[in-house]
């Protein structure tokens, strides 16, 4: 689950307009504390209109006056209504935009725990209910106007009512402090279970071939549906808090006015007030005791505080700083791991010390799965930092580099590339620097690329959403991607696992004969690939076993065995095993 971290980096505050003005809340503020000041205003006028009419049989310009303050109260809703809306609609969108800028510029495998569901649960539902927090806020505080001013107005028309209606005040204070209390634990829950409803619906979603295979469409959708009936107790809670609420305040409420007006009947019989006073006096009673306006606001500004939560956890998710160096130009791609420890959930994943790839070479990392390469290529290209130690290229520690330094200079090729939704020449295009189409026609030829685009039906111009295209196919184009893009150091992560043998070997060579070669790590699964590596970093358990050239270390049954190849060629005592043969398509 998705937590804030204080003391960890944090994301630089987003400055881009996703931070609105207070205007529209202070304008709903405005607004309905105006529509507020002429509800309590009202039953002063009316009762003093009724007693004219009472007396004179015409109340000259009072009755003008009520006839005012009726519209003036409906045009002031109406006002604050339109406010509501824009004040919610921009702060829902920059809520929306700063979570998705921490998410995108989080530390990539912090960003791990994040399911789809649960990011598109904050995203939508969570970001808009934070969004309609503050105008509710606004209308919240401008409703203390309503009863504050109902009391004062009251105590100016009769003390003794106003007394008998603030003594019934507290049991009322107390009604709606148990509601924001309890509401706000069933409200995070709620949001919680939803988000978890999301996330397996949309891991069913990516999994329907395996669900179709498998024929396991029911049992999938009772786990999808599994939290429902939580749900449906969470959303059933939450309604019986908003129904005590209510009932209590429906019970107080009426008692109160009934109090009010019974005190009232005695001062009119006393003589000490009007009738008119009299229907000012319930009115402002009621006026003072209407918590149910209040109590669905405050209902919105605890949903909105719970869900705020949520959106923030992905706004402040820790993210990479950068320093102010750049790397000597023209360097060659010297790659150095000193006393690098890589630590996940209390485990040590990686340790790599004193591995150096001198400028120019071509290193295969290999291992078993879950023995620690990707780590290291993360590691090596700085997508995250080490816990302890330094990777330094060319001399300098990459957390030292600056942000532009280390993303020219290094780039990186994965098993399944997101290229976005533009052309196939967009998708290579896009990076850190602007690329030429000859240059993006190069990367594509040298990533094996450019037949299969040219038969596209506009060619490198399709739009990737109308290119039907393979799993080989979409590889080679981040693959095209990273070549046009690659500075001193490249790191394929799994990036040809799609491709067959004989792509994969044309995909080399392609690399071998670029001008500039660079540095490169290769994730490495197929022993054709680390033989043709110059030298093979060999992770077991996440450490370093041995970095050394594949020959060297194919005499090793434990280092054949990471391919597969289990004792045969050992079996003859003393004699250096073979290398694997190429495949026949692979061979040059
Ligand atoms: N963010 C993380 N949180 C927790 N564990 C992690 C994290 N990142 C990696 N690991 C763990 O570190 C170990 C190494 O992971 P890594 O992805 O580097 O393996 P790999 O050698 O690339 O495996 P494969 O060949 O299967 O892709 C795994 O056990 C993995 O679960």
């Amino acid at each position: 689950m998705l937590r804030t971290e204080p003391s960890a980096r944090q994301a630089p505050a987003a400055d881009d307009g996703t931070r609105p003005g207070r205007g529209p809340e202070l304008l709903v503020l405005l607004f309905s504390a105006g529509a507020a000041v002429a509800a309590v205003a009202q039953p002063f006028v009316l009762g003093r209109t009724l007693d004219l009419l009472l007396r004179d049989g015409d109340a000259g310009r009072w009755l003008t006056l009520t006839a005012g303050l009726l519209l003036g109260e409906l045009l002031l809703d109406s006002l604050t209504s339109l406010f509501t809306g824009r004040c919610s609609a921009g702060w829902t969108a920059a809520i929306r935009l700063r979570a998705f800028a921490g998410l995108l510029g989080a530390v990539p495998d912090r960003a791990r725990g994040c399911t789809p569901g649960d990011v598109g649960t904050r995203l939508t539902l969570n970001a808009a209910d934070a969004g309609s927090a503050p105008a509710a806020r606004a209308a919240l505080t401008a409703s203390l106007v309503t009863p504050v001013g109902a009391l004062a107005a009251l105590a100016v028309v009769d003390v003794w009512v106003a007394a008998c209606v603030l003594a019934g005040l507290p049991a009322l204070a107390l009604v709606l402090r148990a509601f924001a209390r309890d509401t706000g634990t069933s409200v995070a829950a709620y949001q919680h279970t939803q988000s978890e409803i999301a996330s397996r619906l949309l891991e069913a979603l990516d999994g329907t071939a395996t669900i179709a295979a498998a024929g396991t469409a029911a049992r999938e959708r009772r786990r999808v549906l599994a939290p429902l009936g939580e749900l449906a107790t969470l959303g059933g809670r939450m309604w019986a808090l908003h129904g005590r609420a209510l009932g209590r305040s429906g019970v107080l409420v009426p008692l109160l006015i009934l109090a009010a007006t019974a005190v009232g009947g005695l001062r009119v019989a006393s003589g000490a007030m009007t009738v008119g006073d009299l229907l000012a006096a319930c009115r402002y009673a009621q006026l003072t005791a209407g918590v149910g306006v209040a109590a669905s606001l405050l209902g919105a500004v605890v949903r909105g505080r719970a869900a705020r939560g949520r959106t923030l956890a992905l706004e402040r998710m820790p993210a990479l700083s950068y320093g102010t160096r750049g790397l000597p130009p023209d360097g060659p791609g010297d790659l150095e791991l000193r006393g690098v420890r890589v630590v996940r959930d209390g485990r040590e994943v990686l340790r790599a010390d004193g591995v150096r790839i001198p400028g120019g070479a071509t290193a295969a990392v290999v291992g078993r799965s879950g023995a620690g390469k990707s780590v290291l290529a993360a590691v090596a290209g700085r997508l995250i930092d080490p816990d302890e130690g330094h990777v330094l290229l060319d001399g300098v520690r990459l957390d030292r580099l600056t942000r532009e330094a280390l993303r020219t200079e290094i780039a990186f090729a994965f098993e399944r590339p997101a290229l976005g939704e533009g052309t196939v020449a967009e998708a290579v295009a896009t990076g850190p620097r602007p690329v030429s189409r000859e240059e993006v026609r190069q990367a594509a030829l040298a990533a094996g690329a450019d037949g299969f685009i040219r038969r596209l039906p506009r060619g490198y111009d399709t739009p990737l959403p109308a290119a039907p295209l393979s799993g080989g196919e979409h590889q080679r184009l981040g693959l095209a991607r990273a070549f046009a893009h690659a500075g001193r150091l490249l790191i394929m992560d799994d990036a040809t696992s799609s491709l067959d043998t004989a792509t994969e070997h044309e995909v080399d060579r392609a690399l071998r004969r670029s001008p500039r070669p660079g540095t490169r790590l290769v994730v490495a699964h197929r022993p054709s690939v680390a033989g043709r590596a110059d030298l093979v970093v060999w992770l077991e358990e996440g450490k370093v076993r041995s970095v050394a050239s594949h020959r060297d270390l194919w005499t090793l049954p434990d280092y054949r065995a990471v391919f597969g190849v289990v004792g045969v060629e050992a079996s003859a005592p003393g004699a250096k095993p073979a290398l694997p043969p190429e495949p026949e398509e692979a061979r040059p």
